[in-house]
């Protein structure tokens, strides 16, 4: 029963599936989105949880950190349990000064420093992006947060455009940010582009909403109890996205 990696039986999971980076932060998704949600693998405590959001059957499991991570286990919900749409609900580096801490990042495309988006097709730089469908769910479900409302809302505002998905948590290179700035790329994180890979592979569907968690340029850092908060928003968008047309 199962995959290397996932304990569940087939049918466990549902077709959409949230993936945050921490297991401990899918268990909370699990207990505060979705209603009835039962665990379906625990294995190497990376955990999954299945339940209905809005009645509709939704399911949440960890990615862990980094593409080799992120790639395994959409590999296998894509491959072996018909999952159809993953929308990965991460936190990540904002590096603009126009990115303020708790601001939303939907990720319209992954800029990488992994050898991923050359790997795939021999002598071609893959350009790694998310589905359309989900791109545009995603913005239409948060498209009536300007700046007043989510103050009100005590949130920041939501952004899209390019995100630079890294191998490298602890790079020490301003003149990589720098240049990447300049093409107008909004945060940082770590398995973005290996998510946005793995679907194109596999014939799913995928997408990334950030929370911006701390600043690269600024060294500002949201506290732990503010990101378990601010988080929620990235959820509702991600949520609404998955059960888009489904
Ligand atoms: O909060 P998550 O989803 O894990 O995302 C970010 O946090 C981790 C690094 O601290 C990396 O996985 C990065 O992508
Ligand atoms: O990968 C990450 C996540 C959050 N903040 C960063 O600077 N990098």
């Amino acid at each position: 029963m199962g995959t290397p990696h996932i304990g569940a039986a087939p049918g466990d999971f549902a077709p959409l599936v949230l993936m945050p980076g921490d297991p401990r932060r899918a268990r909370r998704i699990a207990e505060t989105f979705l209603a009835d949600a039962r665990l379906v693998t625990d294995v190497r405590g990376v955990l999954g949880y299945t339940g209905t959001h809005r009645g509709e059957p939704m399911s949440v499991l960890a990615s862990g950190m980094g593409i080799p991570s992120v790639s395994i286990y959409a590999t296998e919900l894509f491959r072996h349990y018909g999952v159809r749409r993953i929308v990965r609900v991460g936190t990540a580096g904002a590096i603009p000064h126009t990115v303020s801490l708790r601001d939303v990042v939907i990720a319209s495309a992954a800029h990488t420093d992994s050898s991923v988006s050359g790997l795939l097709v021999n002598g071609v730089s893959l350009s790694l992006t998310p589905s359309y469908r989900l791109l545009r769910a995603a913005a239409d479900a948060a498209g009536e947060t300007t700046a007043d409302v989510a103050a009100e809302r005590g949130g920041g505002v939501v952004h899209i455009g390019p995100v630079f998905t890294s191998d490298h948590f602890y790079l020490d290179r301003p003149a990589v940010f720098d240049a990447l700035e300049g093409r107008g790329t909004l945060a940082v994180e770590m398995e973005a582009a290996g998510l946005y890979a793995v679907a194109g592979s596999e014939g799913g569907e995928a997408l990334a909403v950030l929370t911006a968690s701390d600043h690269v340029r600024t060294g500002e850092a949201l506290t732990a109890e503010a990101r378990e908060t601010c988080f929620d928003r990235a959820v509702r968008i991600a949520a609404a996205a998955l059960l888009g047309d489904a």
